[in-house]
C-alpha cells in the first residue's frame, strides 16, 4: 500500500517534521497552511485509494465474469456432446428394451424349470423340450438392485437431456414388480434411485430445473389421482375426473391431475408414501398385498434456456403395472375377477402398442386403453422405454411364466428378425464400449468444468455479493416463473357442463361414457345385504347433485359427472369384494353419514343459532347491496366466459382459489365466502351402533373449495416455504371482476331475504353452525387431515394459524334431488330459479345470434 500512495502523502511526515523544527514560525498562517495540507492530503489519499481498490475489484469481477461466461459456453458444449453420445448409445441399444428379472427361489422349491444367463431364459417345458427366450438383459435370481439400476441409469441421464422415458415393471402377481420399482428400505428400488439420480444430475448441472411430481393409478379402467384422498365415504367430496388431453404436438396432459413442484428427494419420498397409502391393494391367492391397479409416477422436468436439451419440458413415467394373472388359476370372483380382467385388458393393449412400435407400424393402437393413452407421448419416437418382465422360477407358476415371457417376446424386437449374428453382436458391443468410454471421458471433463464454475462463482459471490448470472439465465429465471404459473388453456374445448344450462348438459350416462367409467362392475341387484353396502346404495339413490362449492365448479356444476365417478366405488358384496383396500376404505369407517330423503326437520339446534343466521343473512344482504358495477346478467356472462379458462387445476400457486380460512378483520372477500349461505337442506343420520341422530344442515353456497382442495392447499403450504397468508395474498379475490367464481344468483342470501321480507318465510333457523353434525362431519374428514401430517412434509412450514375443520367450512355436503330442494324452498327461490332460467335463455339466444342465427331463427321457432 505504501508504494502505491501519491507523492504528497508520502512527503507529509517530512513536511510536518521540518515545519515543527521551525517553532518560531508557528504563526496562524502557518497553522492554516498545515491544516490545509492535511485536509487536502487526507481527502485525496482516501478518494484515490478507494477508487483504486474499486477499480481493481471491478477488474477482478469482470475477469471472473468473463471466465465464467467462457466456462458456461464450454460446459454447454460438453453437455451437448454428452447428450449426442448418450443418445447414440441408447439408440444402438434400442429405444425400447426388454429386460427380464427372475425372482429368487424359495428354499422349499428346489426344482426350478427356469434357467438363465445374462441374455437368455431357458424354460424346461418337459424332460426333453426346452424353450429359450432372448432379452436385452436378464437379471438372474441373485442379481441385486444395484445391478438393475446400473442398466437403468443411462435412461435417467437421457431424461435430464430432455427425452421422455417410461419404465415398466410387468409380471405375474407376486413376482417382484413392486420390489424392483419401490424396493425395501435396505435395498431401494428403481423409483427412489431414479429420483435421487435426477436430483443429483440437476444439482450438478449449470442450469436451473423445475421438477414436478404426480402420482396416479389406473384402477378398473379409471384414472385416480393418488395425491388426492379418494371419496370413500358419502360425505367425502368427489375428486374431479382426470381427463386425458393430447395437444397438437402429440403431447399428453392429464387435466385435474395434481402436480407438485418438488425441490429435493425427501419431498418426493413423502409424496410417494402418501400416494402409496391411497393405492388400491388387496390380498390375493398369490400375494398378500397385491397391487390391484397400475401405479404410475410422473416426474416432469422443465429447463429453460438450455438449447442442448431435447425439449424444454419432458417427463419420465415409472410404472408398477398390476399383476398379470390367469383368472382361472387365481379362482378370483366378484371384484377380484373384475380387477384382474381390467388389468389384463390394459396389459394386452400395452403389449399391442409396444409390438406395433417395434414393427414400426403406421397405426399404433394407443386408444385401446387408458394406460396407453396416458403414455402415448412417452412410448415410441425418441422416447426411451424399458420393460422389466418379472418371472417366478417356481414349477407351479410355469404357465404364468410362459404367458409373461410370450408377452415380453412380443414387446421385444429380437423376435422380429432384428437379432444379430454373433459377429454383428461383437461389433455392436465394441461400438457400445467405445461410446461408453467417450461418454465417461466427456462426463469427467464436464465435471471438471462444472467444479471450476462453482469455484469461480463462489469467488464472485464474495467479491460482488451475488452469484454470477448470465443475462440469459436471468431471463430464464423470469421465464421459469412464468412457466410454472398455470397455463390458461384458451383453446381448450369447453365441456358442456361448464357453459351450458342444465337442460343442455350431458346426462349422467353420457358423462359416464366420456369418463370411461366402467359400469359393468356395478350392480344394484340383489346382494346388497351388508350395512355397508346398503349405506352406499342410499348414497347412490338419494344423492343426485353433490354440489362442490369451490371456485372450479359452477353453481349448477358438473355434478352428474361426479355421480358417475362416485358410483365407481359402489360394489356388490361378494366374498372377494371386501378386501380391496384404499387408505380411507369405507370398511374402516365407523361413523357413517347417510343422506336420506326425509323432510328437513330440526332435532338439535344450538342456542342462539337463529340469531347467528340472521346476522349472517344480514351481512350477506349487505354484501349483495355493496356489489358494484354490472348486473347479474353481466356477471353470469363474464362467469360463463371465464369458466372455460378455469377448469384445470394443477396444484399451482396461482391457481388455488381463495380458501375459507377463518375470516380476518378487513378481509371482506373471504368473509363473504364464509357468509354467503343459503338453505339447501338435507337430513343426515349418524349410524354408530344404535345411535341415530337426525341433523338439519345448511349448505353453503358461498364460494369455497372442497375439503379436498383445502387439503391440497395445505399440502402446498407444507411443500413450500411460504406461509398460508403469503400464498393467499396471491390468489384472486372473489370480489374481483375476474373472479373464478360463479355468480350466486340461485341459492344466495338475497332469495332468503326476499322470502323473509316479501313472503314471510323464515329461513333463519336454517343456520346451524355448531350443530353436532359439524363435529360428526369433521370427524369424518379426520383421516384425510391426519394423512397430511403423516406425510411428514416439513412441519416447520405449517401455517401459523391452525385451521379447524368445521362443517360449514370443510364439507361440501351432497344434495338431494332437485325436486325436493325446490319443494323445500320458498316462493322467492322459485322466483329466482325462473329468473335464472330466463337469464340462460337470453344468453343462449345471444349465443345463437353470435353464431349467425338472427331473430328470424327465433321467430321460426315460435311460429
Ligand atoms: N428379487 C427379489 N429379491 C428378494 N425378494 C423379492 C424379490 N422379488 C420379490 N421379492 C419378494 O416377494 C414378495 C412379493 O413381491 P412384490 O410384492 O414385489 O410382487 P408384485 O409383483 O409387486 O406383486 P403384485 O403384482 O401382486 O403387486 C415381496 O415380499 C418381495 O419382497
Amino acid at each position: 500500500m505504501e508504494g502505491r500512495r501519491p507523492k504528497p502523502v508520502r512527503d507529509l511526515p517530512e513536511t510536518i517534521h521540518s515545519l515543527l523544527g521551525l517553532k518560531s514560525h508557528l504563526t496562524s498562517a502557518w497553522v492554516k497552511s498545515v491544516c490545509n495540507i492535511v485536509k487536502n492530503v487526507s481527502s485525496s489519499e482516501i478518494s484515490s485509494s478507494s477508487k483504486e481498490e474499486d477499480d481493481s475489484a471491478f477488474i477482478e469481477v469482470q475477469s471472473l465474469r468473463d471466465k465464467l461466461y467462457a466456462l458456461t459456453v464450454q460446459v454447454n458444449d460438453q453437455s451437448k456432446q454428452r447428450r449426442r453420445i448418450l443418445n447414440e448409445f441408447l439408440d444402438l441399444k434400442g429405444n425400447i428394451r426388454v429386460f427380464c428379472r427372475v425372482k429368487p427361489l424359495d428354499s422349499q422349491n428346489l426344482r426350478a424349470p427356469v434357467a438363465s444367463d445374462t441374455r437368455n431364459v431357458v424354460l424346461k417345458l418337459t424332460e426333453t423340450k426346452r424353450k429359450t427366450y432372448n432379452f436385452d438383459r436378464v437379471f438372474q435370481p441373485d442379481s441385486s438392485q444395484d445391478d438393475v439400476f446400473l442398466e437403468i441409469e443411462p435412461v435417467i441421464k437421457s431424461v435430464i437431456d430432455g427425452y421422455n422415458a417410461c419404465i415398466f415393471a410387468y409380471g405375474q402377481t407376486g413376482t417382484g414388480k413392486t420390489y424392483t420399482m419401490e424396493g425395501l428400505p435396505k435395498s431401494p428400488g428403481i423409483v427412489p434411485r431414479a429420483i435421487k439420480g435426477l436430483f443429483k444430475q440437476v444439482e450438478e448441472s449449470n442450469h436451473k430445473f423445475v421438477i414436478n411430481f404426480s402420482m396416479l393409478e389406473i384402477y378398473m379402467g379409471n384414472l385416480r389421482d393418488l395425491l388426492v384422498s379418494q371419496a370413500t365415504k358419502p360425505i367425502d367430496p368427489i375428486p374431479p375426473s382426470l381427463l386425458i388431453h393430447t395437444d397438437a404436438k402429440g403431447e399428453v396432459d392429464i387435466e385435474n391431475l395434481v402436480t407438485i413442484k418438488v425441490k429435493d428427494f425427501n419431498q418426493v419420498f413423502k409424496l410417494y408414501k402418501l400416494g402409496c397409502r391411497n393405492r388400491a391393494t388387496a390380498s390375493t391367492n398369490s400375494n398378500s398385498a397385491s397391487s390391484r391397479s397400475h401405479c404410475m409416477i410422473r416426474v416432469s422436468i422443465t429447463c429453460l434456456g438450455a438449447p442442448e436439451r431435447r425439449r424444454e419440458t419432458n417427463k419420465i413415467w415409472l410404472v408398477d403395472l398390476g399383476g398379470s394373472e390367469r383368472v382361472l388359476k387365481t379362482r378370483a370372483t366378484g371384484r377380484r375377477f373384475d380387477e384382474g380382467k381390467a388389468i389384463n385388458l390394459s396389459l394386452s393393449a400395452l403389449g399391442d402398442v409396444i409390438n406395433s412400435l417395434q414393427r414400426k407400424n403406421g397405426h399404433i393402437p394407443y386408444r385401446n386403453s387408458k394406460l396407453t393413452q396416458v403414455l402415448k407421448d412417452s412410448l415410441g419416437q425418441d422416447s426411451k422405454t424399458l420393460m422389466l418382465v418379472h418371472i417366478s422360477p417356481k414349477e407351479d407358476d410355469l404357465c404364468e411364466t410362459i404367458c409373461s415371457l410370450n408377452f415380453a417376446t412380443r414387446a421385444n424386437n429380437i423376435h422380429l428378425g432384428q437379432d444379430e449374428s454373433k459377429e454383428e453382436q461383437e461389433k455392436k458391443e465394441a461400438v457400445l464400449m467405445n461410446l461408453q468410454n467417450m461418454m465417461e471421458k466427456i462426463e469427467q471433463e464436464r465435471e471438471t468444468t462444472l467444479k471450476e464454475i462453482r469455484y469461480l462463482n463462489e469467488r464472485l459471490e464474495k467479491l460482488s455479493g451475488k452469484p454470477h448470472f448470465t443475462e440469459e439465465e436471468e431471463e430464464d429465471e423470469i421465464r421459469e416463473e412464468i412457466q410454472i404459473t398455470p397455463k390458461i388453456p384458451k383453446n381448450k374445448s369447453r365441456r358442456a357442463s361448464d357453459v351450458f344450462p342444465s337442460f343442455m348438459r350431458p346426462t349422467a350416462s353420457s358423462n359416464r361414457r366420456l369418463s370411461g367409467t366402467d359400469f359393468s362392475v356395478i350392480s344394484n341387484g340383489p346382494g346388497f345385504k351388508s350395512r355397508r353396502n346398503s349405506m352406499i346404495s342410499v348414497r347412490a339413490e338419494s344423492v343426485c347433485l353433490p354440489v362442490k362449492k369451490n371456485g372450479f365448479d359452477s353453481a349448477c356444476g358438473s355434478s352428474e359427472r361426479s355421480v358417475s365417478k362416485s358410483i365407481c366405488f359402489m360394489r356388490p358384496n361378494t366374498a372377494d369384494d371386501a378386501a380391496t383396500v384404499y387408505s380411507q376404505d369405507i370398511s374402516e369407517c365407523d361413523i357413517k353419514l347417510v343422506v336420506s330423503e326425509h323432510k328437513p326437520k330440526v332435532l338439535q339446534m344450538g342456542p342462539g343459532s337463529a340469531n347467528k343466521s340472521r346476522s349472517k343473512i344480514g351481512f350477506f344482504e349487505k354484501n349483495v347491496n355493496q356489489k358494484e358495477g354490472g348486473t347479474e346478467f353481466s356477471r353470469i356472462n363474464s362467469w360463463l366466459h371465464s369458466q372455460s379458462e378455469n377448469r384445470s387445476y394443477v396444484l399451482d400457486k396461482k391457481r388455488l382459489p381463495a380458501t375459507p380460512f377463518p375470516a380476518k378483520p378487513g378481509r371482506l372477500s373471504r368473509d363473504r365466502s364464509l357468509d354467503q349461505s343459503s338453505t339447501k337442506r338435507f337430513t343426515t343420520e349418524k349410524i354408530t351402533g344404535t345411535e341415530i341422530v337426525e341433523e338439519f344442515k345448511t349448505e353453503e353456497t358461498g364460494i369455497k373449495p372442497t375439503p379436498m382442495l383445502k387439503d391440497l392447499f395445505e399440502l402446498q403450504c407444507l411443500c413450500s416455504s411460504e406461509t398460508e397468508d403469503q400464498i393467499l395474498s396471491r390468489y384472486l379475490n372473489p370480489d374481483d371482476e375476474e373472479s373464478l367464481y360463479p355468480p350466486s344468483l340461485v341459492y344466495d342470501g338475497l332469495s332468503q331475504h326476499i322470502d323473509n321480507v316479501w313472503f314471510g318465510v323464515d329461513h333463519s333457523s336454517d343456520w346451524e353452525q355448531d350443530s353436532p353434525a359439524s363435529i360428526l362431519l369433521s370427524e369424518g374428514k379426520s383421516d384425510l387431515k391426519q394423512l397430511l401430517p403423516e406425510t411428514g412434509l416439513d412441519q416447520s412450514h405449517k401455517p401459523k394459524s391452525e385451521r379447524v375443520l368445521g362443517f360449514t367450512e370443510d364439507v361440501a355436503p351432497p344434495l338431494r334431488r332437485p325436486q325436493e330442494i325446490m319443494g323445500g324452498r320458498g316462493k322467492a327461490h322459485r322466483f329466482m330459479r325462473k329468473l335464472q332460467a330466463l337469464c340462460f335463455r337470453i344468453l343462449l339466444g345471444l349465443g345463437f345470434i353470435d353464431v349467425g342465427y338472427g331473430n328470424d331463427f327465433f321467430n321460426g321457432l315460435t311460429k
